[in-house]
């Protein structure tokens, strides 16, 4: 029997779950396909964003209790990777209650294969076959770990990804992380601040090598006063398992000299690959781009009629909130004016979630030279702010790039408590042009970090560079 609905979702991401619930609010019949009943609601929730911060902030609390022995730490590591556990469980459920509860969604667990450009097949967790047609269908299968061609990192032990790594409840004494990047980071913050021994090794000469000098910099003391330690330029030869532990042969800067670095275990952070695999895309003519993502238009339509893509296995900025506002161009093309294109997206903002985290939003200092401006910038310490010392966090600064000819905000470097916050007020300032001296001029709680754009935008704090 073939089962009919207006609309098939593959994948339970943010975009495909908002999606869902949006279609059959509007009266459609819905079918939502996802493969693991551990994933409802998606790899933010299971797997990325939720689970990551739950042990950002966890860590952070036991890095300020100061405690000596490494048993101890392992033991509240131990107690942290159950609490994020908790979370989860409990927003898994609440995600797939909220849609099972909607009685035009159907929810299949499966993995999704397309058959034909209108018809999709589940191989459900019981074994079942279940074929679908859908008037539309929408991909939104997200993306996986990319482990690159390294002797030794297939089939070993000793080598983690972010979603295997985060299940391991006993605390590594020594980490190796492969990659410098949002992952790569992020966990060297945890892992460190748990009470981890961290190395980042980074194939390129710098970590972040599009922000300014001074943000680098920033980023790399927090993390070093936590006893990370970074290898920049270096090639990985071989990953090893001895004595049930972790040997990483490299080279450094192209030299011929083969270097050891030992460890209890090795994370693998070396970007996203597009979850594509088995989902039959070349029997509904769906192409993919060169990178391997779907390939979509500025409306998010792949190359066949009546399918679209969503989120990160389409190509675009790997973020939760990028899915999301795929689902608001998805749903302004169906059903309202047709404005919104991947292409209007202003100043996206990214949060990089160290402690503290690291936020930017339009230009900084590199690019609005490049782009021709004549550059103001207003910076200022954290341990300036009355709420930072109040709270006894001091590192990093606040960096704001202004337009010397028109004084309009370009854009902002935020390393502080809150910055994941502020930085939104800056998105606003450069989305709608405003001048510096609008955000300076405004009255502000106190003691809040926001207060600080009063004194950073004041005269004595502005330079040309
Ligand atoms: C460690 C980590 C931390 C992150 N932190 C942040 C952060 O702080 N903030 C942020 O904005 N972004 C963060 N991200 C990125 C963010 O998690 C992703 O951009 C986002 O989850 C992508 O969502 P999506 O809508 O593309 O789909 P996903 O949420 O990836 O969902 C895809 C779903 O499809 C299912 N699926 C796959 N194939 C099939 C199939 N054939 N049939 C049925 N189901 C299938 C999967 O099981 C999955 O549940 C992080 C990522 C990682 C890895
Ligand atoms: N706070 C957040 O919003 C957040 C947090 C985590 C992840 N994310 C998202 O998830 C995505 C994936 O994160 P990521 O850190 O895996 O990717 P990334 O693209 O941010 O960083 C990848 C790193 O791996 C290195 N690398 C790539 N190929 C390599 C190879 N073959 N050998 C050695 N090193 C290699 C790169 O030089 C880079 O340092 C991010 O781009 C981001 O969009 C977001």
């Amino acid at each position: 029997m073939i089962n009919k609905f207006d609309a098939i979702v593959i994948g339970f991401g943010k975009g495909g779950k908002t999606l869902a619930g949006d279609l059959a609010n509007r009266g459609q019949k819905v079918a939502l396909i996802e493969k693991s009943s551990q994933m409802y609601g998606g790899t933010c929730i299971n797997q990325a964003c939720i689970p990551t911060k739950v042990l950002e902030n966890q860590s952070s609390m036991i890095r300020r209790e100061n405690i000596s022995e490494f048993n101890e730490k392992a033991t509240k590591y131990e107690e942290s990777i159950d609490k994020k556990d908790g979370l989860i469980t409990k927003l898994r459920a609440a995600n797939y209650n909220k849609l099972n509860s909607n009685e035009n969604i159907t929810i299949f667990t499966g993995q999704g294969s397309f058959v034909s450009e209108n018809t999709v097949e589940v191989k459900t967790i019981d074994g079942e076959t279940i074929t679908l047609e859908g008037e539309k269908i929408f991909i939104n299968t997200g993306a996986k770990p990319n482990i690159p061609a390294i002797k030794g990192i297939e089939n070993s032990n000793i080598v983690y990804t972010n979603e295997t790594l985060m299940k391991l409840k006993k605390l590594p004494k020594k980490l190796t992380i492969i990659g410098a990047g949002y992952i790569g980071l992020e966990f060297a913050g945890i892992y460190a601040s748990f009470g981890s021994e961290v190395t980042v090794i980074n194939t390129q000469s710098t970590i972040l090598p599009k922000e300014d000098n001074d943000d680098i910099e920033e980023v790399v003391n927090i993390l070093k006063k936590r006893n990370v330690s970074f290898l920049n330029d270096v090639s990985i030869v071989e990953i090893k398992e001895e004595n049930k532990s972790a040997k990483l042969i490299y080279k450094k800067n192209g030299e011929e000299e083969q270097i050891e670095l030992s460890s209890d275990i090795v994370l693998v952070a070396t970007g996203r690959k597009a979850n594509t695999e088995g989902l039959g895309l070349e029997k509904a003519n769906i192409e993919l781009d060169n990178r391997g993502f779907i390939k979509v238009n500025d409306v998010l339509e792949t190359t066949t009629k009546n399918i679209w893509a969503l989120g990160d296995v389409n190509g675009g900025p790997q973020f939760t909130y990028i899915s999301l506002d795929d689902y608001r161009i998805v749903i302004n093309q169906l059903f309202k004016d047709k404005s919104r294109k991947t292409t209007d997206r202003k100043n996206v903002v990214n949060s990089l979630f160290l402690d503290p985290a690291f936020s930017r939003v339009g230009l900084n200092i590199k690019e609005a030279k490049e782009k021709g401006y004549n550059v103001l910038v207003a910076k200022m310490a954290t341990e300036a702010i009355p709420r930072a010392k109040q709270i006894g966090k001091t590192d990093g600064f606040i960096k704001i790039v202004i337009d010397k000819d028109s004084e309009k905000v370009l854009g902002a470097t935020m390393i502080c408590e809150d910055s994941s916050e502020m930085i939104h007020l800056i998105q606003l300032a450069v989305d709608m042009e405003l001048k510096y001296t609008y955000l300076r001029d405004r009255i502000y709680a106190h003691p809040t970090m926001t207060e600080a754009l009063n004194d950073v935008l004041s005269p004595a704090m502005i330079k040309e560079v």
